[in-house]
């Protein structure tokens, strides 16, 4: 396929995207919008400035400008518009499915409650379905590095919204806070009918992503790249079926691969891994769902077979409904009759 018939094709792929942080879609425009809306004064003059500070060695540097970045998100407002211009470019990449990450802690920690952040998302998810036709699911993470209390007392202030939130997750930086650390409150999370997915394996070594597996009973592993450095994971993660939602572009910006060439997903999906295909923090880390499909089967060569299995693993590995996950890949089998 030329690089052109490649996008295409992949555009008009029927996708869903199950890795992507909603702060860390937070686009620099938008950032100086909300900053001169609520009186926010930020350290950066323009967007080229902002856009230069793009530039991270690991997790960790990355995680520091994020956060700051988020402090422009203030009113329920800022989050449905932060919502609703990521699902316009999940649409515009052809993604009709999307499970987002949000981290509550980052905002309740500077006085935003709770409920203005999930009723801003929620509005615009609403939003999102009724004018693109983009359905999506809310996944609450807990921050990491913060203790476990402070994670219990976020679950708390869950409860009265658990209608419309379909899992817990585990985010931040991961290297000294393994999973099990947050065993206890993954499992109250799973009581409530919650599923539970952790990343594991970004930078964190096998060991953390058979915490994953065996203390927290993941249903996903967000990205787990390490656990290629360990066979019996491999072979388990492969007789479990468990979905690995990988980044691509997100591994190269946070310097996992040293070029895109050498990133793993191929291996994965010959290794008969379930890998799926994401963004991560697509405004940091220079592009969205489309652009990680493209990018990646360009560097690694992925086959036209291959771009439809990871596509069909982002709707059997989502929190649909089962009837539902069987009509998304019935769509995908029509595009590709056609296509
Ligand atoms: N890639 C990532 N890893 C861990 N925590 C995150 N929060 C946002 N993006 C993240
Ligand atoms: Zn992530």
């Amino acid at each position: 396929m030329t690089d052109t018939a490649l996008e295409t094709f992949v555009r008009g792929l029927p996708k869903a995207e199950l890795h992507m942080h909603i702060e860390g879609s937070l686009e620099p425009e938008l950032m100086f919008e909300l900053a001169a809306r609520n009186g926010v004064t930020l350290p950066f003059k323009t967007v080229d400035e902002i856009r230069a500070a793009y530039a991270f060695s690991n997790l960790q540097d990355f995680l520091d400008i994020y956060y700051q970045g988020a402090g422009v998100l203030l009113t329920a407002a800022d989050f449905k518009d932060l919502a609703l211009a990521y699902f316009r470019r999940l649409a515009a990449d052809g993604g009709t499915h999307a499970e987002i990450f949000f981290d509550p802690q980052t905002h309740t920690d500077r006085g935003v409650a709770f409920e203005t952040v999930i009723d801003g998302l929620v509005q615009g998810m609403e939003e999102a379905e009724r004018t693109l036709g983009v359905t999506s699911k809310l996944i609450l993470c807990f921050l990491r590095h913060l203790d476990e209390a402070s994670a219990f007392a976020t679950l708390e202030q869950a409860k009265p919204h658990l209608s419309r939130i379909a899992g817990v997750g585990l985010d931040s930086s991961e290297v000294g806070h393994p999973p099990a650390k947050f065993a206890r409150v993954m499992q109250a999370a799973r009581d409530l009918g919650l599923k539970v997915v952790a990343h594991a394996g970004e930078e964190g070594p096998p060991a953390y992503v058979w915490e994953a597996v065996d203390i927290l009973a993941v249903d996903r592993i967000d990205h787990g790249n390490r656990a290629l450095e360990d066979d019996c994971l491999t072979a388990r993660l492969v007789q479990d079926g468990t979905t690995l939602t990988v980044c691509p572009l997100s591994n190269l910006k946070l310097c996992g691969v040293s070029d895109l060439k050498e990133h793993p997903l191929k291996r994965m999906l010959k290794l008969g891994l379930k890998a799926t295909v994401n963004s991560d923090d697509p405004a940091y880390f220079g592009g969205y769902l489309l652009e990680n499909y493209v990018q990646t089967a360009e560097a690694v060569g992925l086959t036209r077979d291959e771009l439809v299995t990871l596509a069909k693993n982002s709707f059997t590995g989502s929190f649909l409904e089962e009837a539902e996950k069987t009509e998304r890949v019935a769509a995908i089998d029509a595009y590709v009759a056609t296509h």
